[in-house]
């Protein structure tokens, strides 16, 4: 079933306290392949992305994943509040083998990336706003080298500019090293800019209403073809409907 040597979902179901939030799950995602997850509020994203992780088992239904290393971005950074930034990203390496100095170089130079010089990184985190915590938590994923990387509204409450910086990132980043990620995503602009191929979850439970693929590659997706893709993706049935008691409350 999976030839590609992705990720792929069959028939995944769950529930919390006896009530389904999710229903018929299947998908496949291609090693190198970027899945934006989108949906209403409730309509069981995170819940999906944490089952695609291995961080919760289904209730029922297979998840095949043959990956070496997953790291995720959570909604909330959850960094370590006695660690310093750079701390915080070498704590993430712990299961690495590499020497404190090797750490602490991968360290240095992911929060180079991300935009953190070294004064910052040796902030702890009351120190730090609420972009440079996201910056340090995706710093954090980053360097672990994953092969699969999840993301839960990982530039969300971002301004515009730094938002774009950190999913330019990310796409490099996947395109260098054949990266698959998976993200939640309430902005479609961000599912369009990033992602190839989008699953649309509504309802209770949350069942996949439509499939997107965006095709043109990443890098040759101006901000012409990001918004006509918009209008286009928003004009579909599917999604005014899985969207509209959102659009409507
Ligand atoms: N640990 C849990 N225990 C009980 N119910 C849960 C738990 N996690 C999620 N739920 C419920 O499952 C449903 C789906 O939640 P989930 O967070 O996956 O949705 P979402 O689409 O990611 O929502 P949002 O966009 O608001 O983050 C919701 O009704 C939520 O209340």
């Amino acid at each position: 079933m999976n030839g590609e040597g992705g990720l792929v979902a069959g028939g995944v179901a769950h529930g919390f306290a006896g009530t389904k939030v999710l229903d018929g799950i299947d998908l496949r995602v291609p090693r190198g392949g970027v899945l934006a997850i989108l949906g209403p509020s409730g309509a069981g994203k995170t819940t999906l992305l944490h089952i695609l992780g291995g961080l919760l088992e289904p209730d029922a239904g297979r998840i095949d994943r043959p990956f070496e290393r997953s790291a995720f971005v959570f909604q909330d950074p959850l960094l370590l509040p006695w660690r310093t930034a750079r701390g915080n990203v070498v704590f993430g390496l712990a299961g690495e083998r590499l020497s404190r100095a090797e750490r602490l170089a991968r360290a240095r130079s992911m929060l180079v990336k991300v935009g953190l010089g070294q004064g910052d990184a040796g902030l702890y985190p009351h120190q730090l706003s609420g972009g440079m915590k996201k910056r340090v938590a995706l710093a954090r994923a980053l360097a672990v080298l994953p092969d699969l990387l999840l993301l839960d509204e990982a530039f969300s409450a971002l301004d515009v500019g730094l938002s774009r910086e950190m999913q330019q990132l990310v796409r490099l980043d996947a395109q260098e090293r054949g990266v698959t990620v998976v993200l939640v995503t309430h902005d479609l602009s961000e599912a369009v800019r990033l992602a190839d191929r989008a699953v649309v979850l509504a309802g209770r439970p949350g069942r996949i209403v439509a499939r997107l693929a965006i095709d043109r590659p990443a890098r040759l997706r101006d901000d012409a073809f990001v918004e006509a893709e918009i209008r286009r993706i928003a004009a579909l049935d599917a999604i005014r409907d899985a969207f509209r008691p959102t659009l409507s409350g």
